[in-house]
């Protein structure tokens, strides 16, 4: 199954039981605009480098278009469409005044000096500098950007319009970023799965925690649930799995991490080493989070997964088929729209601050981001007790109800 499929699939549970008439449904669905372009930059041997670079609005009926900047050589035109369509309807589960969006470049970015991403990014502008926008659409970081990138994306496109640093959220501290954005989606995982935890009566020193990725989502979900007294058994990148049955020494590995240029988990030795992909199906772990890419459970390994807790700390990390076989198995998943819906709503913040001149303190930021979060918990759970469904489709019934309302009011 495709990306996008994925989330039709999601979309259409929800509809079902709104009773939505195909025609809107179909409106919904569907992206806005969608736009292809050529990315080409000189490498630092002097040689030219040709890469595609995507943007797809998928809708703007509840605001200007929103979502992240996404560097990886797996990006394609279908992965963004599902990702821009998840963006809609994330920001209306936390009831952001925001569209949804996304972006990418089918690049590794690993294997790009910084003056050549720099290059890159800027060029990248040079072809979407139109399409996006403060009032029109808004990039953030996601995975392979960070807010250096960000930074370069908001000075090219300066170039063009003049200041305005509300184009774009995640951008460095010092440069009109938010203080707290970082930490953002990391630390929100973390808010829900003590939400969480808490509503199904256990307690988190008794939860074991396996996070998959360790980059911004991960490694900031596990500092946070480490310090709120989860054991952390297990942590991965593509280098493999670290893990200890008797808890990880987080802060020890976040320290690790810093010191190598790389920033992976590669020659980490105070724990066992296993192949990457193990984390997923460790026994012995009640809180699984998938923080990396999308489509990792699928109906292939679904019934190797031990956790009876998953929290999406990524986007799309669980396909349909397993999502409907853990349901009925009674595993609890936490949907992305709602898990790692943190980082948007910091973005949000980013870009009031922005366009108010004016700045947050740290404690503001994560005061607000915790009420917004858990305020759309609660919504997400008493509508999944209410028509007893799954916690994603409850989130998409309360995202989709919201969107269509909003397109209705506008008129045609
Ligand atoms: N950044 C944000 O604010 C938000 C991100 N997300 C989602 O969270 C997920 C992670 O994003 P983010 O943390 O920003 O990305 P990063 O690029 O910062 O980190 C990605 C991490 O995933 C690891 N990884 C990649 N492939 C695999 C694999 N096959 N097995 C194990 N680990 C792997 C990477 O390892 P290595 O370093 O070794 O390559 C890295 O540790 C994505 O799905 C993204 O869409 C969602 C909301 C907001
Ligand atoms: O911060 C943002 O605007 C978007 C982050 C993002 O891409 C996501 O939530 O998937």
């Amino acid at each position: 199954m495709r990306a996008f499929e994925a989330v039709q699939y999601y979309f259409d549970q929800a509809a079902e039981i709104l009773e939505l008439p195909a025609a809107v449904r179909e409106t919904l669905l569907m992206a806005k605009r969608e736009v292809t372009v050529q990315v080409t930059i000189e490498r630092d041997n002097g040689e030219l480098a040709t890469f595609v670079g995507y943007r797809v609005q998928h809708n703007n009926s509840r605001g200007p278009m929103k979502g992240g900047l996404r560097y990886h050589h797996e990006v394609n035109l279908d992965e963004v469409r599902s990702l821009a369509s998840l963006m809609t309807w994330k920001t209306a589960v936390v009831d952001l005044p925001y569209g949804g969006a996304k972006g990418g470049i089918g690049v590794n970015p690993r294997e790009l000096s910084l003056r050549e991403k720099e290059r890159l990014t800027r060029a990248f502008v040079d072809q979407l500098r139109d399409v996006v926008g403060p009032d029109r659409d808004i990039p953030a970081p996601d995975m392979g950007t960070d807010f250096r990138v960000m930074s370069w994306f908001r000075h090219q496109w300066e170039k063009y319009h003049g200041f305005n640093p509300a184009v774009i959220t995640g951008k460095p501290v010092e440069e009109y970023g938010a203080k707290g954005r970082e930490e953002a989606t990391g630390r929100g995982v973390g808010i829900l799965t003590t939400k969480l935890i808490g509503r199904l009566g256990k307690k988190a020193e008794k939860c074991r925690v396996a996070i998959q990725g360790f980059g911004n989502v991960g490694s900031h979900a596990a500092k946070f649930l480490h310090d709120a007294q989860f054991p952390i058994v297990a942590v991965s990148d593509v280098t493999g799995t670290y893990y200890n049955p008797e808890g990880l020494n987080i802060p020890d590995i976040l320290r690790y991490i810093l010191e190598h240029p790389q920033g992976q988990l590669s020659g980490y030795s105070n724990c066992e080493h296993l192949p990457s992909d193990a984390l997923l199906e460790l026994e012995e772990v009640e809180i699984l989070i998938p923080a990396a890419l999308g489509g990792v459970i699928t109906a292939e390994n679904v019934d190797r997964i031990r956790a009876p807790i998953i929290i999406e700390g990524a986007n799309g990390p669980l396909f349909p088929l397993a999502d409907k076989l853990l349901h009925e198995r009674g595993v609890i998943v936490l949907p992305d729209i709602l898990a790692n819906a943190g980082g948007v709503t910091v973005s949000y913040f980013e870009w009031v601050q922005n366009r108010q001149h004016y700045r947050w303190s740290l404690d503001r930021v994560r005061r607000e981001l915790e009420h917004t979060l858990v305020d759309a918990f609660e919504h997400v759970w008493e509508t999944s007790q209410q028509h007893d469904v799954s916690l994603r489709t409850a989130a998409f019934i309360i995202a989709i109800r919201r969107v269509r309302r909003a397109w209705e009011l506008a008129g045609r």
